[in-house]
């Protein structure tokens, strides 16, 4: 079932949410800090890889997993709330339908666990 995938806008969609996404984030004081060291085009493929996999489209995620690669970050649940707020402002952005928006932050919030270690 692709219908959340078409429901993003397809693969352009994404790249898009995904690209004003890290622009909120970069202008949040409360998490750009994680971001200093990462290497922000190749995060934006990954998240874009990533989601186009998970909502149903032709896309295969060959990054790490997340456990793995949020590994000794430090990430609170405050900084993942916060990373879901700049997901939002870009929902607003993009006028990503709201069925849309709740599906995939179900899909988000199953790796919460694996993301959150502090
Ligand atoms: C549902 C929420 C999230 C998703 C789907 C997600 C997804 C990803 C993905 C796909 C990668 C790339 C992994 C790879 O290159 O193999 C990544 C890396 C990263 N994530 Fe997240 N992430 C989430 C939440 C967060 C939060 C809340 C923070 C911090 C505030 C964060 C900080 C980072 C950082 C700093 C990296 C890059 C690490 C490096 O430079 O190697 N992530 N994330």
């Amino acid at each position: 079932d692709d219908s959340l995938y078409q429901d993003l806008g397809e693969r352009q969609g994404i790249e898009q949410l995904m690209q004003d996404m890290l622009l909120f984030i970069a202008d949040d004081r409360r998490i750009a800090h994680h971001f200093r060291d990462t290497d922000i085009a190749e995060l934006h493929q990954q998240l874009s890889d990533q989601l186009c996999d998970i909502t149903g489209g032709p896309c295969v995620y060959e990054g790490e997993e997340m456990l793995e690669s949020h590994k000794g970050l430090e990430i609170s649940r405050a900084d993942f709330n916060a990373l879901v707020e700049s997901l939002q402002l870009a929902f607003d952005e993009n006028g990503t339908p709201v069925s849309a928006q709740n599906r995939l932050l179900a899909l988000l919030a199953e790796m919460h666990g694996d993301i959150v270690n502090r």
